[in-house]
């Protein structure tokens, strides 16, 4: 019944509609029309002209072009007030992180520096996404001055916060086309190494995560002080100490992406200098064992004023990676190449490198990993038994004064057998190694085994 009603009063409106509509087109000759319409269309203007308020509009493709700055303003808006939202989208990017909430609203309001903004996504009809930004015309110099601006820094930094972690490897140039994509190929880098699980002297420790931190919020000093935004560090110690595992600790900490070079993959200087410029920033560039991916040292012979000693190092240099090639790319390339980048070498052997290489200034930092103290046996048994205290924790801390050990081979005395976690049984295995190994250092010198000369497996070769 009611229902009819509606229908009986719809169709009688729709009725007086079509009628008006007929009498309009009969009654007002075209240009009368035109000038209605046009008249509709100025007072739009006026309307607009007379408004107080001000919409800046930030599509999401521009010419089929995505723009980056719509998804930093998504990003934004996301994570915005998350506590008033009454819409949230669940997601989890990583498996090792907590899920990603984010305010799924169509309308947000925002206040920065006392000015009021509204936030609203508009869908077009071919589904194309707008943001659009509304304030009042008083706030147009902090709205346009900074606001946006802070809008992108900080949905970039949440952006970067929250993206899945890539570990890249250099393809070999034969594999290479006209794409930046073919240079590296990566896979997603979930490594559970943390510093707080590190083995190291705690001292030193806290110094590398402050200078990290220190780098990673150092853009306005870098730029202050007129300096390219990157730090180098050289690790060095003997093997299974850790090196590695502090890379993937520094990716984990910065949320950095790694790019592990491998430079015996590469023919040359250019090649070299290819890859380089094709890494983004925010990443960790690694090259594991300088000492034995490449020849670099004794590459720069003295001029002595003879040519053919120069056409020499020339041709060297068109060849293949030389020393000079590295250099010039630490030192130089970088501030033409993007930002936010650190250079991580690893050696075993300190002696070998050539000075110019590890000069400070071009490696900052100078990290040693060494063999096992109490202090980082102490990390180890808390990570792998969960014990902060022991009896044998004396009888260990002395014997690990006069024995040389890897953390590597503690940790591995240390791990569960079958799944099985035995204190007791671990610690008593590790004095028996350590005396063993007391002994035999005692009478055959400390001689650690011996590095072969190619590169070995890193634990990022490892991955693949
Ligand atoms: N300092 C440490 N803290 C915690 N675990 C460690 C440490 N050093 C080594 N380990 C353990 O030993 C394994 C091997 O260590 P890692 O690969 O980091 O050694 P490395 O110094 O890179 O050795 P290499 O010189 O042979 O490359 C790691 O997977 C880790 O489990
Ligand atoms: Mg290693």
């Amino acid at each position: 019944m009611m229902m009819g009603d509606t229908m009986g009063t719809f169709g009688s409106s729709m009725a007086s509609l079509f009628f008006f509509w007929a009498t309009f087109q009969q009654i007002f000759p075209e240009h009368l029309k035109i000038a209605i319409k046009e008249f509709l269309l100025f007072s739009d203007q006026i309307i607009n002209f007379f408004s107080p308020y001000i919409v800046i509009s930030f599509p999401e493709y521009e010419e089929y072009r995505f723009n980056h700055a719509f998804a930093a303003i998504d990003t934004y808006l996301g994570a915005k007030a998350i506590g008033k939202a009454h819409k949230i989208r669940a997601s989890q990017v990583k498996e090792s992180k907590g899920l990603v909430l984010k305010r799924d609203e169509a309308k947000v309001r925002d206040v920065y520096q006392g000015v009021n903004v509204w936030w609203e996504i508009v869908t077009a009809t071919d589904g194309d996404r707008t943001h659009k930004l509304t304030f009042h015309r008083r706030g147009l110099e902090i709205v346009t001055g900074s606001y946006i601006k802070y809008v992108m820094e900080e949905g970039k930094s949440i952006e970067a916060k929250n993206k899945k972690m890539k570990l890249l490897t250099n393809n070999p140039s034969y594999n290479w086309d006209t794409s930046k994509k073919s240079l590296w190929r990566h896979i997603d880098f979930e490594h559970p190494a943390s510093f707080q699980t590190l083995a190291m002297d705690p001292v030193k420790k806290q110094d590398i995560l402050q200078d990290l931190e220190a780098f990673s919020n150092g853009k306005e000093y870098y730029k202050k002080i007129g300096k390219a935004w990157k730090r180098g560090y050289l690790l060095y110690g003997p093997p299974g100490t850790g090196k590695s595992t502090m890379i993937a600790a520094m990716a984990n900490h910065l949320n950095y992406n790694i790019y592990d070079l491998e430079l015996t993959a590469i023919q040359n200087n250019s090649e070299l200098r290819k890859l380089l410029t094709a890494t983004s920033s925010r990443s960790i560039i690694v090259i594991e064992d300088i000492d034995c991916s490449v020849d670099l040292t004794g590459k720069r012979r003295k001029r002595d004023g003879d040519l053919s000693v120069k056409k020499d190092e020339e041709d060297q240099s068109q060849s293949r990676v030389t020393l000079s090639g590295l250099l010039n790319f630490i030192d130089g390339i970088w501030s033409a190449c993007g930002q936010e980048r650190i250079i991580v070498f690893t050696t075993n052997h300190m002696e070998k490198l050539d000075p110019a290489l590890i000069r400070r200034g071009r490696m900052d930092m100078h990290i040693e990993l060494s063999y096992c103290s109490f202090e980082a046996f102490k990390v180890l048994a808390k990570n792998y038994l969960d014990v902060d205290s022991h009896p044998l924790f004396g009888e260990i801390e002395s014997l690990l004064k006069e024995t040389k050990i890897a953390p590597a081979d503690v940790a591995e005395k240390l791990m569960a057998k079958n799944h099985k976690v035995d204190v007791d049984g671990s610690l008593k295995d590790l004095v028996e190694s350590l005396e063993k190994r007391k002994k035999h250092q005692r009478d055959h010198g400390d001689g650690h085994k011996k590095k072969l000369g190619g590169k070995k497996l890193g634990i990022f070769r490892g991955l693949f």
